[in-house]
């Protein structure tokens, strides 16, 4: 297995280009992680968090790259403020690093748990996650691994699975009848009935065919993306694909059902333009009021722009011009046979270094 080449492939996913900056984030929860584009970020996380020097390293170059930008701030300046910003750029670092660790974490967690050896077709979702579940397999005997193909929701999974010389699986070919034995993905947000928001590097149309057609979709992440209502950490809206000629109707529809300045997703700083999704079509991301997982007594759906997990998503679906949209809802795999698109269980790296894993009959509790 080629971490390395993984590791790259990380770095030029779908989102390059196409995934608002984590920096937009204002949460307490959430350590400002640099953006992927800003000079702090250019260091590699996943080989360094296995290698303390390498972190080492990266944190004292950040700091000399810093002092040259900053050469008015000589070391001898005994009036410096205490958080210069050579200080914000290594606690940016650590923190970045600090969540790449959690990350790796969960994902090794849940193919640990949920990747049987007899297992012969696995869905491997999108995501900056992903890579670590994938880095996770790659890591078993070749033996088991060299018995399953491997069914990407996206041209940076297609890489990755490429790239750890797994043998590629296409969903389209998949007979019917048949499913994945597991599906592993990402999410930018996860609520304690397990409904998600996916879809903020771009990718949720194939995500949602590939994880429904799965007997388990286990979903890997860290621990800012823990929620108590969806909205509420993943600020930036809900990712909404959107067939280009539809867009302007879509966004007045968005409007009339109470979003918050919903707006078609930039391509910038990768592309020029708007956001290009694997399917060719646009990304709307539209804000909502935090999503409820049960309607106070009396209220209706959707009622002065308060919605329902599961009545905004279906209402959405009904749009018409929506390929599809990141809210992953209804029943979980523990509850039907097939096509749920809840996860039968989240993994969460943490902060501390420990995994928690979310199901609906346990709740939040540490592995
Ligand atoms: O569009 C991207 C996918 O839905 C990802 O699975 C999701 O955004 C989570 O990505 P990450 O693991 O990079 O936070």
């Amino acid at each position: 297995m080629n971490t390395h080449r993984i590791a790259s492939l990380t770095a030029r996913r779908c989102w390059s280009g196409a995934r608002p900056s984590r920096s937009s984030f204002v949460s307490q929860q959430r350590p400002a992680a640099p953006a992927f584009h800003s000079a702090a970020a250019n260091f590699n996380p996943s080989t360094s968090v296995r290698h303390p020097a390498i972190v080492q390293r990266a944190q004292t170059k950040g700091q000399s790259a810093l002092h040259n930008n900053f050469p008015h701030q000589s070391h001898t300046n005994l009036n410096r403020p205490l958080h210069t910003p050579t200080k914000m750029a290594t606690d940016a670092v650590s923190a970045a690093a600090r969540i790449e660790e959690s990350k790796r974490l969960a994902a090794s967690q849940a193919v640990q748990d949920h990747l049987l050896p007899t297992y012969t077709h696995i869905g491997i979702g999108s995501g900056s996650t992903v890579v670590y579940v994938v880095d996770a397999i790659a890591s078993l005997p070749r033996s088991v691994t060299s018995q399953m193909a491997f069914y990407p929701t996206g041209d940076q999974s297609r890489d990755l699975i490429k790239a750890a010389g797994f043998r590629l699986g296409y969903i389209e070919d998949l007979p019917r009848g048949q499913m994945l034995d597991v599906c592993f993905d990402g999410a930018d947000e996860v609520d304690p009935a397990l409904n998600l928001i996916k879809g903020g590097g771009a990718c949720l149309l194939q995500e949602k065919i590939v994880a429904t057609a799965a007997r388990k979709f286990v979903c890997v992440a860290d621990f800012r993306k823990i929620s108590k209502n969806l909205g509420t950490e993943w600020k930036q809206g809900i990712p909404v694909e959107v067939f280009p000629m539809a867009v302007p109707r879509v966004l007045d529809e968005l409007k009339r059902l109470g979003s918050t300045g919903a707006k078609i997703r930039p391509g910038t700083p990768g592309k020029a333009g708007a956001c290009v999704t694997d399917n060719g079509l646009r990304i709307v991301d539209a804000a909502f009021k935090p999503l409820l997982t049960q309607l106070p007594e009396g209220k209706k759906d959707g009622e002065e722009g308060v919605w329902t997990v599961d009545g905004l998503a279906r209402r959405l679906i009904e749009i018409p011009g929506v390929a599809e949209h990141g809210l992953f809802y209804g029943k979980s795999g523990l509850e039907v046979e097939s096509g749920a698109q809840k996860p039968v269980a989240a993994y969460f790296g943490m902060a501390d270094g420990t995994v928690k894993v979310q199901t609906l009959e346990k709740g939040l509790v540490r592995v």
